[in-house]
């Protein structure tokens, strides 16, 4: 079995679904169940700071989660500074019984994009104690080498600005990214607004996809959700198929065999 067919392995996890799913500001739990049925997610990510608050009736919450039989992806959304981070990585796995944490340092207010150099201590310390670090990164290749070298066997660079549904902002540094790191799992995570912005990032030979506003602000959720999946199953598929190389001139789909007159005769 070739890289390109072998199942997705996150920290030795086999994981058949490559839709990670955001359990973030959807209209009710009720919809929320729906939508990671019709996303057929096995891995939903958890902000402990948003969801664990007595506010939010915690306990129903968690009991949903558990009762789909989803793997929890704890996540530090919210944390400015690495040491807030690790403080709420260390509680999240005594909450959900789970070494996995995707690490968000967040950097600017503008943006929401991580501070990197926070983001590559916070997931030294966190490896080193023994946690499975998911870093959201930027698509840099310097971070991506620190960050491995940090401990992490998994990274998570952006495509645009959390919440913001750009799509792909910098086509070419994404592309740099996996070309770079052929055998490193890599999901795209925040700023995918549309379907068709996750098949390309699929198309593109990304391992998997990790979105959130973009199912649970929509109009309907559970059809948003199943909209993704299938472009993620579609994006998935071409990049196996081998997509064809874009030409700047014409070429012939159908090959002429003959021709029906013979110019040259008069
Ligand atoms: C839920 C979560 O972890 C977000 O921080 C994530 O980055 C998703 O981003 P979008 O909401 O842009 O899909």
């Amino acid at each position: 079995m070739t890289n390109e067919t072998a199942s997705l392995l996150l920290y030795d996890i086999p994981v058949a679904s490559r839709f990670l799913l955001g359990t973030a500001r959807y209209p009710s739990p009720a919809i929320l169940a729906e939508a990671i049925r019709a996303a057929g997610a096995e891995i939903v990510t958890v902000s402990l700071r948003r969801e664990a608050g007595a506010s939010r009736a915690g306990e129903s919450f968690w009991s949903l989660i558990r009762e789909l039989g989803v793997r929890v992806l704890p996540n530090t959304a919210g944390c400015r500074t690495a040491k807030e981070a690790i403080a709420t990585a260390q509680m999240a796995r005594e909450l959900f019984a789970t070494d996995w944490i995707k690490l968000e340092v967040i950097g600017e207010e503008d943006t929401l994009q991580p501070d990197v150099f926070g983001l590559v201590d916070a997931a030294r310390a966190l490896a080193d104690d023994g946690f499975s670090v998911f870093p959201y990164t930027t698509e840099d290749l310097v971070v991506a080498e620190r960050l491995l070298d940090a401990g992490c066997r998994v990274l998570m660079p952006w495509a645009a600005p959390i919440g913001s549904g750009r799509g792909i902002n910098n086509l070419f540094g994404l592309r740099a990214l996996r070309a770079h790191f052929p055998d490193v799992p890599l999901i795209v995570d925040a700023g995918l607004g549309a379907p068709s912005q996750a098949a390309a990032v699929m198309e593109l030979g990304f391992d998997a996809a990790l979105l959130n506003t973009a199912v649970s602000r929509a109009r309907d959720p559970v059809e948003m959700a199943r909209a993704f999946a299938l472009a993620i199953d579609a994006g998935r598929a071409a990049h196996v198929a081998g997509l064809m190389t874009p030409r700047d001139m014409a070429e012939p789909s159908t090959p002429v065999l003959g021709r029906a007159f013979d110019e040259g005769r008069k």
